[in-house]
């Protein structure tokens, strides 16, 4: 019998939710368990189905809910899922994302699945119109705790989080900009969503490397010096060690993970950019000499990066952000530990959590190093995003997007 078409792309699209949604497994490591036989084109659009129930689960949820008299098992609930996604987001015709959301469920599911998405394809454009999208989109304990810490921007940080992210350059020291790129006053170059970063000219010729806007400014306000013995602890997949490298500093780049070690090492000879790559844990390191510098961008629960990866906020949980900041503490005192009297630290995170952020200043005092506030002058552009302590903090409603980063600069007392 004939494949419907389009189902290997549906089946694949359910696989991801399952991972991700069933067994909190990042979308990424799914997308890379995926079947090898899978066509690329095919896997690209279940990850871009994925990536839409991801980010618009508890809308669809709500339009799904008053056809529903009770909760169906997971595969006829994702199969449900992608077909009203389909229907109401990704502009598929209802005979076609209907016919294959219906071979996608479980067979005693399927007339389920063909009623309800039936019903969905005339009332759904109707009823997705009038719900508090942001709102529902964002799971609860994300919402209070990003309200707590910001305030009513909780709203536009869950409306950044609904379409794609742009795609951001870091260029090489006088790189020319590729065609069509927007220069950041931060000096990034972003490129619109959706923009394949190895079809660019110059990529092979390492003029650049893939990078958010906010993820490049940590490296920039340590302020490397060349010359200069800089440690990049968490360094993988090399973004900024690319960066601290690029500005002449001698680098030792510590990362832990042996797989992201290779990726690490093939980014820095893409870019032709030199550094000691040491594979260890950076809490229980010891460097054979101090730095005059150290950047820590400590392992977080990454709920700054939710346009680019969705299913952070499903996956993660608040036990997870506690744990996060216990490993950055245990981190943060290694690290004072590394820097030679009167060195520069800057920590870093990409998680919009206070506990992975701004809690950690208190916490500086007792490891002998001493706060060197940010300036609004360091930061070309970007004044919102220092805060009154002299901290950064970007979000992802800022300045047409970028990650949600935390940054705090130290100097290790004399
Ligand atoms: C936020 S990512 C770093 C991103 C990187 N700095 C960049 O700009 O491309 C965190 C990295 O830290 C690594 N890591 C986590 N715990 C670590 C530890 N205790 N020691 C060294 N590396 C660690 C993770 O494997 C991951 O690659």
């Amino acid at each position: 019998m004939a494949l419907l078409p389009g189902l290997p792309t549906r089946k694949a699209a359910r696989d991801l939710l399952d991972a991700t949604l069933e067994h909190r497994k990042p979308l990424e490591e799914a997308l890379e368990q995926l079947p090898k036989r899978l066509d690329p084109r095919d896997r690209a659009a279940a990850h871009r189905i994925a990536a839409t129930v991801l980010r618009r689960l508890g809308s669809i949820d709500e339009v799904l809910s008053p056809f529903l008299r009770r909760e169906p098992p997971p595969p006829a609930r994702h199969a449900l899922r992608i077909g009203a996604a389909e229907l109401l987001l990704l502009d598929t015709p209802p005979h076609a994302a209907v016919g294959v959301a219906v071979a996608l469920a479980p067979k005693a599911f399927a007339g389920l699945v063909n009623a309800v998405l039936r019903k969905v394809a005339a009332e759904g454009p109707a009823a997705l119109e009038g719900l508090d999208a942001p709102r529902l989109d964002t799971p609860s304990w994300l919402w209070s705790s990003w309200h707590a810490a910001y305030g009513p921007a909780v709203r536009a940080i869950a409306e950044a989080h609904r379409g794609p992210a742009p795609l951001d350059l870091t260029p090489a020291p006088g790189a020319p900009p590729p065609e069509g790129a927007e220069i950041l006053p931060t000096g990034s170059w972003r490129m619109t969503p959706g923009t394949r970063v190895t079809d660019l000219p110059g990529f092979a010729e390492g003029r650049f490397w893939v990078q958010d806007a906010a993820a490049a400014l940590p490296a920039l306000l340590l302020k490397p010096l060349p010359g200069e013995r800089i440690a990049d602890l968490c360094a993988a997949p090399g973004g900024k060690t690319a960066q601290l490298a690029a500005a002449g500093a001698e680098v030792t780049a510590v990362e832990r993970d042996p797989h992201r070690v290779a990726r690490l090492s093939e980014n820095l000879a893409r870019l032709r950019l030199p550094a000691t790559i040491v594979q260890a844990d950076a809490a229980a390191w010891t460097p054979p000499a101090l730095f005059d510098a150290i950047l820590l961008d400590a392992p977080c629960t990454a709920t700054g990066t939710i346009r680019r990866h969705p299913d952070v906020a499903h996956t993660k949980r608040p036990r997870d952000v506690q744990a996060a900041a216990e490993a950055q503490a245990r981190l943060l005192a290694a690290a004072a530990g590394m820097l030679k009297p009167g060195g520069r630290l800057v920590f870093a995170t990409c998680s919009l959590q206070p506990e992975e952020g701004e809690a950690h200043l208190a916490r500086a005092a007792g490891l002998g190093l001493v706060h060197d506030p940010f300036r609004v002058e360091e930061l070309p552009g970007l004044p919102e995003a220092i805060t009154a302590a002299g901290c950064l903090r970007t979000r992802p409603d800022m300045r047409g997007g970028m990650d949600g980063f935390f940054a705090a600069r130290f100097r290790r007392a004399a």
